[in-house]
């Protein structure tokens, strides 16, 4: 009996349907694009100079837009479906579910609304998984008192909101989400929980207007004493408070059920010290986690990035606790999808065929980039963890909690960890956790990882599992994808380039995907080109690809 369970997988791995179709059509346009090609190299203007060169060039760039396409190619050849089965993985594995470690990033309170914040934290306290097991950390890179007030008001929230969820089972469990998707509430405990929702929102919101926390509430509020030193976002000791503590028996919410722990840290910054953005404030967390939960796996999500399924980490672990195949996979990245983009998307941010052809793509390759939010890493992976043939999973360590430091041990040690000089002379940034110097660290750090011998998930449920905010103006997304297009170009030039020699672990295919990124903005080059040179032809009633035989 027992072994017929242990025979039922924890996922499934289905093929695109249509494939055959799909590369007849592919060959059909390959044969499109050498007949191009033959045509230019075989009617090249001899009469005219500039002709010539006019011609030569949208050649070049006819070359290089075969060659693109063809990387495309490796991401449409071979796309998988996967689907987890959960009901199989809490038969046989909940007595063993690790420790999980949720990171929240956040930077700005200006730019980045507390109260949209506090709604991905609250979203990702009430999963669906035991609480003793969930530890929620909140890096604040700005420092902010206020980012720190807020969390702990909506700590008091959370003592009601986590209970109404489980009691319900509603979904999303972001506040905000749920409310903005409620048209009209009859029931009284929903009324109820939307009135301490309104209010913690407006508390929240005064604070922010009047840019410091009301007088009358400061005695009554732990740890703001951590804000005399400070100078500036760019100038601070570490601020950490852990706002529930889940050692403490008395942390339960108003059922008397226990709370997951909730940390507060904004590493130490100095001037001098360069602070690597995103990736030095999940290094920080990293080992601060450490610490207190060290939870064996580790959710990242941006702070505008709710959890809109209360099972998802059910999910990731459908793939990294399977029996089969669980131990060779790094990661497991789920789609960053928006719950804003506009109704004709104008500027493409749905980013729909990174998320339903190309990455399914990568999959059948040996796995997905990271995208920096929406991802469940392994622990050990990220602290720069090798894979050996050997290695199995051990979920068998049942101590969740560092139960043996008090509160200052762990406060002194935290201090240590989180500051800026600690990462002097060692891997941090190289071998070990987010890997620095580039302005994608996620794509970065994926490749690396990916490289030394580790596969990765990509899973793209149904109801999405993760909802973010894309931007939707003409000024910020060209700021975001100068940043994505610069930041992926930095990886082709890097140790880590994927058309690098010494990729012995990665296929093939999945170095041509990364290559669709990387070449990104080289793209423009031609595109640019192109474009321009054959609409002033067309000004001066030439047309570019007119034959020169009359
Ligand atoms: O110094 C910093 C700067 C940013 N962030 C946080 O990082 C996240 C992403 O930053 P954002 O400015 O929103 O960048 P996006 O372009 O929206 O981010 C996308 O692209 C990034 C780079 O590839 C990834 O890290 C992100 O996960 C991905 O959502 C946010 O939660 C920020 O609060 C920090 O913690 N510290
Ligand atoms: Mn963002």
């Amino acid at each position: 009996m027992e072994n017929e369970g242990y025979n039922l997988p924890l996922f499934e791995t289905k093929e695109e349907k249509g494939r055959v179709g799909y590369r007849v059509f592919a060959f059909s346009i390959f044969v499109g694009i050498c007949l191009i090609w033959s045509y230019r190299l075989n009617f090249i203007p001899q009469d005219d100079e500039g002709r010539r060169r006019g011609w030569l060039g949208l050649f070049a760039a006819e070359i290089w837009f075969g060659f693109y396409w063809l990387f495309t190619q490796a991401s449409r050849w071979n796309p998988i479906h996967r689907r987890t089965f959960k009901h199989h993985l809490s038969e046989r594995h909940e007595a063993e579910f690790p420790g999980v470690d949720v990171f929240v990033c956040t930077a700005d309170p200006e730019m980045e609304p507390l109260p949209m914040v506090m709604s991905t934290v609250l979203s990702v306290m009430a999963y669906d998984y035991p609480p003793e097991k969930l530890n929620v950390y909140l890096s604040d890179d700005a420092g902010s008192e206020l980012t720190y007030y807020a969390l702990v008001e909506a700590s008091k929230f959370a003592r009601h909101w986590i209970p109404f969820c489980k009691k319900f089972n509603i979904q999303p469990r972001s506040p905000a989400a749920y409310f903005a998707s409620q048209s009209n509430h009859q029931r009284k405990e929903v009324v109820f929980i939307q009135k301490l929702y309104k209010e913690l929102e407006s508390r929240i919101n005064v604070s922010v207007k009047l840019g410091q926390i009301p007088k009358e509430i400061r005695s009554s509020i732990k740890g703001l004493s951590q804000w005399k030193s400070y100078v500036s976002r760019r100038d601070h000791d570490t601020l950490f408070q852990i706002v529930i503590d889940g050692r403490d028996p008395k942390a339960t919410d108003v059922e008397g059920d226990m709370l997951p722990t909730l940390v507060y840290l904004a590493r130490e910054k100095r001037p001098k010290y360069f602070h690597n953005f995103k990736a030095g404030a999940l290094n920080a967390l990293l080992r601060v986690s450490s610490q207190i939960s060290n939870g064996q796996i580790i959710l990242n999500v941006d702070c505008d990035m709710y959890s809109n399924d209360s099972d998802t980490i059910k999910d990731a672990l459908c793939f990294l606790m399977d029996e089969e195949q669980g131990h060779e996979v790094a990661y497991v990245q789920f789609p960053q999808k928006f719950h804003n983009v506009t109704k004709n998307e104008i500027y493409g941010s749905s980013l729909r065929v990174m998320n339903e052809v190309e990455f399914r793509g990568m999959d059948s390759f040996g796995g997905p980039r990271y995208l920096g939010t929406g991802c469940f890493h392994r622990r050990e992976v990220l602290c720069g963890k090798k894979y050996s043939k050997g290695f199995k999973n051990d979920w068998s360590s049942k101590k969740y909690r560092n139960y043996e430091d008090s509160i200052n041990e762990v406060e002194e040690k935290v201090k240590h960890l989180a500051s800026c000089t600690y990462e002097k002379n060692t891997q941090w940034g190289k071998e070990m956790g987010l890997r620095y110097g580039c302005v994608v660290e996620d794509g970065m750090t994926g490749l690396s990882i990916q490289r030394q011998g580790w596969k990765s998930i990509y899973c793209n449920p149904k109801r999405e599992a993760f909802l973010g905010v894309a931007p939707t103006s003409l000024i910020q997304t060209p700021v975001q994808h100068k940043r994505w297009s610069e930041g992926d170009l930095e990886i082709l030039l890097s140790r880590y380039s994927p058309a690098g020699f010494g990729q012995g672990k990665i296929s093939l295919g999945l170095r041509m995907v990364y290559c669709i990124y990387s070449l990104w903005a080289v793209n423009s080059l031609a595109t640019l080109y192109y474009s321009t040179i054959s609409s002033l032809y067309l000004l001066r009633g030439i047309q570019h690809l007119q034959s020169q035989l009359k």
